[in-house]
């Protein structure tokens, strides 16, 4: 008997043939606040400038806020798509550089906890996004709540945003633990955010992963690390993504690198801008 739940099946399976290869990359964190929303869309940006075709889903249901960050406003969310009001092209706004950006609104938990009519127009809308994108980068809450759980292990990849505060690399390591049970499938690559220095973002780095193979007898990909930068400050008030403001900030700079790194392009990790005393200074180094 072809009843509803095998034609859901064999349409999702269909969907999963056609699949062109749309990777999907969660950007996560254990604590809140720690810049997760400034690397997912500055991460967009500077994967857009590679070639990539980029849309961001705005998973973070207390604090969805992508928008905004494009000085952009959200009129339709995955709400209107699940109750089948809007398409995936009517809910989809569009930032710089074609970026697509899908408002979670609370549809995000409906999209975690799917009742079965309206499963049908998610795989329906969703499965379009093949078409649309080469990634989606999903921005989930903070912690290891059930939404986030879900995203992150539908994801091909996750990454982790810490700052080297101990209470964030505390929360870091707990997440890591909860992942390890939860999404072991799925690979999780770590980004130090606010980092003074090389020096500060290794030792953080160190930290963690020291804890990490001794209690969880793994060890943990560095992505790459962004400077603590007064700019990225700046261009969240100006509502513009820093890439757009300031491109050349230490910030953005070392996104790029990021960037390339999830493009698969290598590139030098980026030092800090030193300003005229850096540039005096290098200068007379050179005599
Ligand atoms: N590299 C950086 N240098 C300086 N300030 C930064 C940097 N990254 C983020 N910030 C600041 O930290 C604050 C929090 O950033 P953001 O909103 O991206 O964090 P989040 O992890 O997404 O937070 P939430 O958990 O609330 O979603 C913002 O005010 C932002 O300006």
């Amino acid at each position: 008997m072809h009843d509803q739940a095998s034609a859901l099946r064999d349409l999702a399976s269909r969907q999963n043939q056609k699949k062109a290869k749309m990777r999907v990359i969660a950007v996560t964190s254990g604590k809140g606040g720690v810049g997760k929303t400034t690397i997912t869309v500055n991460l967009a940006l500077a994967l857009a400038e590679y070639g990539q075709r980029v849309i961001i889903l705005d998973g973070d249901l207390g604090l969805a806020n992508v928008d905004i960050a494009f000085g952009l406003s959200a009129r339709y969310t995955v709400e209107h798509l699940l109750s089948g009001e809007k398409s995936l092209e009517e809910i989809l706004l569009r930032g710089p550089m074609g970026i697509g950006i899908i408002p979670g609104g609370s549809g995000v938990q409906e999209l975690a906890n799917l009742e079965r009519d309206k499963l049908m127009n998610v795989i329906t809308n969703l499965g379009r996004l093949e078409k649309l994108t080469d990634l989606l980068i999903i921005d989930t809450g903070a912690g290891l709540g059930h939404t986030v759980i879900n995203f992150l292990q539908a994801a091909d990849d996750i990454i982790m945003v810490t700052t080297p505060e101990p209470t964030a690399i505390t929360d870091a390591y707990g997440l890591l633990k909860s992942l390890r049970r939860e999404a072991s499938e799925v690979p999780i690559h770590l980004v130090i955010n606010r980092v003074r220095s090389e020096k500060d973002a290794l030792s953080t780095f160190k930290r963690l992963d020291t804890a990490v193979s001794k209690f969880l007898d793994e060890s943990l990909d560095f992505l790459g690390w962004v400077y603590d930068d007064p700019l990225v400050g700046h261009s969240v008030m100006q509502q513009e993504p820093l890439g757009i403001s300031f491109p050349d900030s230490s910030a953005y700079r070392c996104t790029k690198w990021i960037a390339g790194k999830v493009a698969g392009i290598y590139l030098r990790p980026p030092r800090p801008a030193g300003g005229v005393k850096g540039f005096l200074s290098k200068l007379l180094r050179s005599f």
